[in-house]
This record gives structure tokens, C-alpha cells and sequence, in this order.
């Protein structure tokens, strides 16, 4: 009935004005960020980590005073509408599968995940992160993870582990395409400028650049956060070009580069894909896209040369 497509207002964690899409009672009150068109629900945990999702977030109008939860729901309806315009992807799993995120998780929680059946944001503790729902970039990259766990199921462990955790962060970097940068929004509120991660430079947050300089160890999912700065590096190359060790990169933009990693996910990589393998379906995807003698496969094979996956 008509109150189920009705425009909620409200600050994000930032405290700028969103408008998002929420459903109210028929009598016109109370009203929840329940977005009935694209299945996306906005959930408070209250704190706690057990009993997911909690209460779904309602307001006694359409205005909402709940600043993390309005970014939740506001970039979650975002990143729907990127892989729906852009790729015809319908939701996560390409079946219209609702989408349930909950902030306010943990005590101070310096993450943000996807639990295999929905996404989680922290408060952070307001020196790491701010609430973690207050960045474009941190929303798509977990609703990314649960993207490749409908796809490449890409295991999260070791070079594949990396290779799932760039996806996310690529994804991230393109639906928030303000810079080439990770986190930047939400990470250490009291000093500007820096971020938790950069595509553009990975070394510049103490990330490898080149396969030589690979993570080998059992920490953080044998490195995962860390050898995803080789492949975010490859990613960046393709889009903006550059010279990285003495190999010359034409750039193809960033449109063109999201769409061969997308096809890449779901039509070539597979659980247990190491570099050499996301390699060969970059490649393959930019043959499909554009043609084997095309720019865009040759910056393509310019860029994992770059980086040392041969
Ligand atoms: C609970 C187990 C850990 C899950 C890690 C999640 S998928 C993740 O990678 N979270 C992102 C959050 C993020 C995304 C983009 C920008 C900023 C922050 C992440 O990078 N987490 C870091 C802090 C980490 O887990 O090391
Ligand atoms: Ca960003
Ligand atoms: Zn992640």
C-alpha cells in the first residue's frame, strides 16, 4: 500500500542530510528504515554481537535520528543501485535477496563484516574509526564480499583470501569514486588527510605494491589485508595508468577496469584462485569485453607485469 515507498530524511554519521526509502504504518506512524523496493532492512544490535540483527531501526516520523543507521541504509540502497544499473545484477545474490545490516555492533568495534548472512558496522572507538557505516567505500566493500561468496566464492585465506579482500576494496574505490582511496571518511576522526588503505599507493599504509614483497605468514588469514595491496595496485594501473617498475601503463579509466574485474569474479575465478590465476581472468574478461588486440587487454597484461604476476 502507499506507505510502503515513503522518503525518510536524516543526518549520516558525517552529519550531512540523506534521503533514503523507508516503510511506515499505515497510519503513518511509526515508520522503519525497511526499504520494501530493493529488500534492504536497517537493524540496531544495540551493543552486542549475539543476538543479530536486533531491532529493526523506527522512527515515531519519516525524519530519523539514528546517523549510523541512515548511512547504513542509505549506501547499502547506493551499492544495490551501482550493481543494478551498471552490471543487472539484482542484489547480492542476483536473486533480489533482501539485504540486512545492523549497526551499532559489538563495544567499540574497529571493523565492519559481512557474517555470510548480512553486513555488521562498528562503532569503532572514535581514535581508529569513527561508526563505520559513515563511509560509501566501507558499505560497498562488504556488501561486495557478499557478492563473491554468490560468485567466485573466493576462499578467505591466503592469495585468494587477498584476492577476495581486493575485490572489495576495487568495488569500494569505484562506487566511492571521490579518489582512490579507502576508509578515508570514517578512519582516525581526529586527523584528516590520512586513510586506512590507498589503491594508488599501497606502501603509503604499509601494503606491498609488487608479488616480490608479498605477506608469507599466518596472520590476518595468512595476509590478507595486507596482499590485497598487490592486486589493488594491478586494479589502479588499469584505470589510471602509470609507470611502476619501469613498466608503462596505459590507463582505460575506471569504468572499463570495474567491468573486467566483475566479469572476472563471476564468470572466471574460483574458490581457490591465486594471483597467476586472477591474472588470466583479467585478461580473459578484457578479451571478451574489448577484443584481444584491444588497449584495455594490454593494460591488462602492463599491469600484473608491474606487479611481478607474470
Ligand atoms: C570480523 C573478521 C574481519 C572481517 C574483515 C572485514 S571483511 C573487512 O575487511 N573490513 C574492512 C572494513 C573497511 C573497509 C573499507 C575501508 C575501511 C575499513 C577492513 O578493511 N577491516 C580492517 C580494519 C581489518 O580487518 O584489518
Ligand atoms: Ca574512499
Ligand atoms: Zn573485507
Amino acid at each position: 500500500n502507499a506507505l510502503q515507498h515513503v522518503t525518510g530524511h536524516g543526518k549520516g554519521v558525517l552529519g550531512d542530510d540523506k534521503n533514503f526509502d523507508v516503510r511506515c504504518e499505515t497510519s503513518g506512524s511509526p515508520c522503519y528504515l525497511d526499504d520494501v523496493n530493493r529488500k534492504i532492512q536497517t537493524y540496531d544490535a544495540e551493543k552486542q554481537d549475539q543476538n543479530l540483527p536486533g531491532k529493526l531501526i523506527k522512527s515515531s516520523s519519516t525524519t530519523f535520528n539514528e546517523p549510523a543507521g541512515v548511512d547504513a541504509h542509505t549506501y547499502a540502497e547506493k551499492t544495490f543501485d551501482f550493481y543494478k544499473k551498471k552490471f543487472g545484477r539484482n542484489s547480492f545474490d542476483d536473486k533480489g535477496g533482501k539485504l540486512i545490516s545492523s549497526v551499532h555492533v559489538g563495544d567499540k568495534w574497529n571493523n565492519a563484516a559481512w557474517d555470510g548472512k548480512q553486513m555488521l558496522y562498528g562503532d569503532g572507538d572514535g581514535k581508529v574509526f569513527t561508526m563505520l557505516s559513515g563511509s560509501l567505500d566501507v558499505v560497498a566493500h562488504e556488501l561486495t564480499h557478499a557478492v563473491t561468496e554468490n560468485t567466485a566464492n573466493l576462499q578467505y585465506w591466503g592469495e585468494s583470501g587477498a584476492l577476495n579482500e581486493s575485490i572489495s576494496d576495487i568495488m569500494g574505490a569505484t562506487i566511492d569514486s571521490k579518489n582512490w582511496l579507502l576508509g578515508e571518511d570514517i578512519y582516525t576522526p581526529d586527523k584528516s588527510g590520512d586513510a586506512l588503505r590507498s589503491l594508488a599507493d599501497p606502501p603509503k599504509y604499509k601494503q606491498p605494491d609488487h608479488y616480490k614483497d608479498r605477506y608469507i605468514g599466518f596472520q590476518d588469514n595468512g595476509g590478507v589485508h595486507t596482499n590485497s595491496g598487490i592486486n589493488n595496485k594491478a586494479a589502479y594501473l588499469i584505470a589510471a595508468g602509470g609507470t611502476h617498475h619501469q613498466v608503462k601503463v596505459q590507463g582505460i579509466g575506471r569504468d572499463k577496469m570495474s567491468a573486467i574485474y566483475y566479469r572476472a569474479l563471476t564468470l572466471y575465478l574460483t574458490p581457490n584462485a591465486d594471483f597467476a590465476e586472477m591474472r588470466k581472468a583479467a585478461i580473459e574478461s578484457a578479451t571478451d569485453l574489448y577484443g584481444a588486440n584491444s588497449a584495455e587487454v594490454t593494460a591488462v597484461k602492463k599491469a600484473y607485469d608491474s606487479i611481478g604476476v607474470n
